[in-house]
């Protein structure tokens, strides 16, 4: 998404009791892009995503949108929840039954907007369910009308509740490439609410990592990744980094070329579906990159930044360095590491193994 269509930002400073659970936060998520709502069950995503949508009130405090009050409980400003502007899409689909694929989508639409119904239509590949009934939808295409009903009402901003969970593996990444184009093509911010790794590391720019009702860290997805102190809370993410490189050399066949870093190291990766120039989301797995003894060809330098013992297997560490001014991660056997010793700060080799590209936003 580029950065001149931001839209509006979304300032959270509230509290809410809701029985014995304490939900209390302060954070602000940017006016562009996903932003993931991370945590384990029982975290307080779903009742942060009510108050976001008004379908519950803060205790204390204020939800803004564009610097709009949506509710500020001081001030006594309460937007209903249609007055809002705001599309929510629910974990189950909520399609009415009695109409059409097009009579839902028709639903939403807001009739003091122009129509985009063509454009959404084509964006969540809708043109051949048209004229289906809902009950005839695989999950994968109800979720994707469910998304269309909620665009075609001009949301400020899109709400998302796991729209992944209960699809199976082909069905996931069907999804998943459709909201990638939604992500890449309107200018609209997203907030997903997930508990699973895979899906906010294909999704999210942004992390707003919860546990028990408060905010544990916040920040670019990268950057949120790259905390070694994190470990334990970020266990299914698996370690994995993820670092911006620019095509330098498109995959001929195989998908599988050659992109560069600003410092000028370049490296192979899969995934590459794009024309020399473009900016790429590199994927690497911590298991994935090796520690090599100075002076290896076609390795890339990095500067040892910092390492914890893995919590995973004592005879690894994981390793955070950095590399073109971005953060990696990796998983090495504690004897290569602890025969080179680095002080931080001291250049070390590394093969990083083969990267999953994906498209930058
Ligand atoms: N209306 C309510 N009354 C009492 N407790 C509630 C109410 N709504 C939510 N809770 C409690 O608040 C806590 C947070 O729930 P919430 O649904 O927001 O978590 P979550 O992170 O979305 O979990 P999951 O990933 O399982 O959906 C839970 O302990 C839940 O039992």
């Amino acid at each position: 998404m580029s950065e001149h269509r931001a839209g509006p930002v979304l300032d959270l400073h509230c509290a809410k009791r809701l029985g014995d659970f304490d939900l209390e936060l302060s954070s602000i998520l940017p006016g562009q892009g996903v932003s993931a709502l991370f945590g384990p069950s029982g975290s307080g995503k779903t009742s942060l995503l009510r108050l976001i949508s008004g379908l519950d009130r803060p205790d204390r405090g204020h939800v803004r949108l564009g610097g709009e009050p949506l509710v500020d409980v001081a001030g006594r400003r309460w937007v209903a929840v249609h007055r809002r502007r705001i599309g929510v899409v629910f974990q189950e689909p909520r399609l009415f039954p009695h109409y059409r694929v097009r009579g839902n989508l028709c639903y939403g639409l807001r009739s003091d907007t122009p129509s985009r119904f063509d454009d959404v239509v084509t964006l969540l590949g809708l043109d051949t369910l048209l004229e289906r009934w809902p009950a005839t939808l695989s999950g994968g295409e109800a979720r994707r009308v469910a998304i269309g009903r909620a665009l075609l009402s001009a949301p400020r901003l899109l709400l998302l509740d796991e729209p992944l969970s209960g699809l199976d593996g082909s069905r996931k990444g069907e999804l998943i490439d459709y909201l990638q184009r939604l992500a890449a093509e309107l200018a609209l911010p997203m907030v997903l609410v997930s508990h699973d790794p895979e899906e906010v590391i294909a999704l999210a720019d942004h992390l707003l990592l919860l546990e028990r009702g408060r905010v544990v860290d916040e920040g670019a997805l990268p950057a949120v990744l790259g905390r070694l102190d994190l470990e334990a809370r970020l266990d299914g993410f698996d370690g994995a980094s993820l670092l911006e490189a620019t095509v330098v050399e498109e995959a001929r066949g195989t998908r599988l070329g050659r992109l560069a870093f600003d410092d000028g190291q370049a490296l192979a990766a899969l995934g590459v579906d794009a024309p020399v120039g473009t900016k790429m989301r590199l994927r690497f797995a911590a298991d994935a990159v090796e520690l090599s003894p100075p002076g290896a060809p076609g390795t890339l330098a990095a500067r040892f930044v910092a390492q914890v013992p893995s919590r995973r297997d004592p005879g690894l560490v994981e390793i955070v360095v950095e590399l073109a001014g971005q953060r990696l991660r990796a998983r090495v056997a504690r004897e290569a590491f602890e025969r080179l010793a680095p002080a931080p700060g001291a250049m070390l080799r590394l093969i990083p193994g083969r990267p999953q590209a994906s498209r930058q936003r």
